[in-house]
């Protein structure tokens, strides 16, 4: 009989067991040597708490807001291309959670249910992020579609106009639908599971961008088209086209540098996301957390800074309030409880996290999550 699953890690365990390697080692792997990757979650670690004692924490709230909106802890689901591979209708499994757990989903461009299919399958609004493509009446469509949905924001990812390598994504030689290889059919054949949840997934095409890859029918194939398709001219000019299109809350993800920091609050948006997107871009880049203390210091609460980048407990989301974040985001521990278990396994993931942040915050003497100051680490 298996263990019982008690942390993320459980869940990375289960998800790496159920679905196909190709596209697991998607989800889990960095660019390059991987560094970054790895960084992110040594620097969380290297962080200590101050245990504190003899102070009342019976009633403890995990409840705050998020650009403007009541959640019922600091926590959002990251953006994630591809999620219906991991899981049949994965973006629907995610934004379900995330509704029923009280805190937003960020449906990605790339991913496999399209923003209308995810809209269909929900109730509660959910945000968009949003790639700047080469054809910007592409990027005018994708953001009225979200407007049309009832997206309650719009995230603008900064850090991938020109997208990282990573070795595995190759190596692997990702196709959709999978190659026939007598490797990937083996690995399939073992996974029926997940066979059958994605063969059975209403959407099995590349949701949002459908009609417009003609020709690919693989992923590196893909790769490469979309590779041509992200702006790399994209400037803070940009931005103000952005608002002209969204009024409503507008959030920047990617930014490591308090420069940037400055500027995105310069430029009228509402939050940033202290992100190198998981690892998976820039290799060589600093842990988020690292920075995360001078690019605060830099916006000096003009706007919302979010984190992401490393989180894979609620200890660590804990460190990250404590130097100054609004809230943090889960990317890949949102999709391993995805691969593991569907939408059961993102419910279990997000409440793992709720778990050990309400636990950890009473060990550190705190009661209320939107007051979690550097006090609680010991420097
Ligand atoms: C498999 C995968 C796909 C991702 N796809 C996107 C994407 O489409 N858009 C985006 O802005 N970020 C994307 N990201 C980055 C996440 O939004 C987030 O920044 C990152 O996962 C946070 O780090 P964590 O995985 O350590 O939680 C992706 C991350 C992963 C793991
Ligand atoms: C093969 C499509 C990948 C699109 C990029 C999605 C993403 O941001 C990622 O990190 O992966």
């Amino acid at each position: 009989m298996s263990e019982p699953v008690t942390n993320i890690m459980d869940l990375r365990a289960l998800a790496r067991r159920r679905v196909p390697r190709a596209f697991f080692e998607y989800a889990d792997r960095g660019s390059y040597d991987e560094s970054t990757l790895h960084e992110n979650r040594a620097a969380l670690a290297r962080l200590r708490l101050r245990q504190r004692v003899m102070i009342d924490v019976d009633n403890r709230s995990l409840a705050t807001e998020i650009v403007g909106q009541p959640v019922s802890m600091p926590l959002a689901i990251a953006p994630t291309g591809l999620t219906g591979l991991q899981h049949g209708s994965g973006e629907i499994h995610g934004a379900r959670a995330a509704a029923r757990a009280g805190i937003p989903f960020c449906l990605s461009t790339m991913s496999i249910c399209s923003i209308e299919q995810v809209r269909a399958a929900t109730d509660t609004p959910f945000w968009f992020q949003v790639y700047v493509m080469r054809d910007r009446g592409f990027t005018r469509e994708l953001i009225s579609r979200a407007r049309e949905a009832g997206c309650s924001a719009l995230m603008l990812t900064a850090d991938l106009t020109v997208q990282g390598q990573r070795h595995r994504e190759i190596k692997n030689g990702l196709a959709v639908p999978p190659k026939i290889t007598l490797r990937n059919l083996f690995d399939i054949a073992s996974k029926p599971r997940w066979a059958w949840n994605v063969l059975r997934a209403p959407s099995r095409s590349f949701g949002n961008l459908e009609g417009r890859i003609g020709g690919a029918d693989s992923l590196t194939t893909l790769a490469q088209w979309i590779a041509n398709q992200f702006d790399p001219t994209l400037s803070w000019q940009d931005l103000a086209w952005i608002r002209e299109l969204w009024p409503g809350k507008l959030i920047v993800k990617g930014i490591m540098d308090a420069e940037d920091a400055r500027l995105a609050a310069e430029h009228g948006v509402d939050a940033i996301v202290v992100s190198n997107h998981g690892g998976r871009q820039l290799d060589g880049a600093p842990a988020t957390i690292d920075v995360l203390p001078q690019i605060v210091d830099a916006v000096g609460g003009r706007i919302e800074v979010l984190f992401d980048s490393g989180i894979t407990s609620g200890q660590d989301l804990l460190k990250a309030l404590a130097l100054g974040a609004r809230a943090g985001l889960i990317g890949k521990a949102f999709l391993y409880g995805l691969g593991a278990m569907g939408e059961a396994g993102v419910t279990q993931a997000i409440e793992i996290i709720r778990r050990e942040l309400s636990v950890t915050m009473a060990l550190t003497g705190q009661r209320d999550a939107r007051c979690i100051s550097p006090d609680i680490l010991l420097r």
